[in-house]
C-alpha cells in the first residue's frame, strides 16, 4: 500500500522515530513516502497515514496539529495512525503518573480532525539547552532527566503492527 508518515519536529528527535517506522513499513513491502508535514503537497495520493508530531505543553505542535486539520477530508475512509513524542521516559516518581495522563490530552485536541486506528505516545529525546537556564534547573529539580529516550524496540514494534494491519486491509480489498 501507499503510506505517507509524516512529522512535525522542534528539535529532531521525532523525524528519527518517523524514519524508523517508514524503514519497518517499507521492510513489509509498502510504498512509504516520509515527509515534514510543511512539505507535503499530495496528501491525497495514499492509502494509509502515520502522522507524529513532537509534545510540547501538552499538545502537538502547531505545524502538526494544522496539517490534521488541513487535511482531514483526505482522510476520510483511509486508516490513520498517530503518534506523539514526549518525556514520559525522561520522568520518574509521580511525574510518570502525570505523564501518564497527558496521553488523553494530546488526543482529544486530535480527535476532533481525525479518528485514528490507534495512538502512541513514545518517549523522545530532553536535552538541558532545549529547555533554557531556568526550565532545566526546573526539570531536574522535579526529578527530570535528560538523555535520549526513544526505545526503537517499542516503535519497531507499533511500526510491525501497522505493517500488519495494512497487509490485512489489502487482502480484504482483494
Ligand atoms: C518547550 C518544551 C516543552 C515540552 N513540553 C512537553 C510536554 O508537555 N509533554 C511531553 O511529554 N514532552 C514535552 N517536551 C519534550 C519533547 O516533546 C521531547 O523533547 C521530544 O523528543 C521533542 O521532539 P523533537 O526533538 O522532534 O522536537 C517539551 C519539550 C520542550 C523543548
Amino acid at each position: 500500500m501507499k503510506v505517507l508518515v509524516a512529522y512535525a519536529t522542534a528539535a529532531g528527535s521525532t523525524v528519527g522515530v518517523a524514519q524508523r517506522i517508514a524503514e519497518v513499513l517499507r521492510a513489509h513491502g509498502h510504498v512509504v513516502a516520509t515527509s515534514s508535514v510543511d512539505q507535503v503537497t499530495d496528501a491525497e495520493n495514499y492509502d494509509a497515514y502515520v502522522v507524529g508530531s513532537a509534545v510540547h505543553d501538552q499538545a502537538w505542535l502547531p505545524s502538526g496539529a494544522a496539517f490534521l486539520s488541513r487535511e482531514r477530508r483526505k482522510f476520510v475512509d483511509k486508516p490513520v495512525w498517530l503518534f506523539s513524542v514526549g518525556l514520559p521516559g525522561s520522568l520518574h516518581g509521580p511525574l510518570r503518573k502525570w505523564a501518564g495522563l497527558e496521553e488523553p490530552a494530546i488526543l482529544a485536541h486530535l480527535r476532533e480532525d481525525v479518528t485514528p486506528v490507534e495512538h502512541r505516545l513514545f518517549s523522545g529525546v530532553v536535552r538541558a539547552e532545549m529547555l533554557g537556564k531556568f526550565g532545566a534547573l526546573v526539570f531536574r529539580a522535579v526529578g527530570g532527566r535528560f538523555g535520549d529516550f526513544r526505545d526503537w524496540q517499542a516503535i519497531e514494534q507499533w511500526a510491525t503492527t501497522i505493517a500488519g494491519a495494512l497487509a490485512d486491509i489489502e487482502t480484504t480489498a482483494r
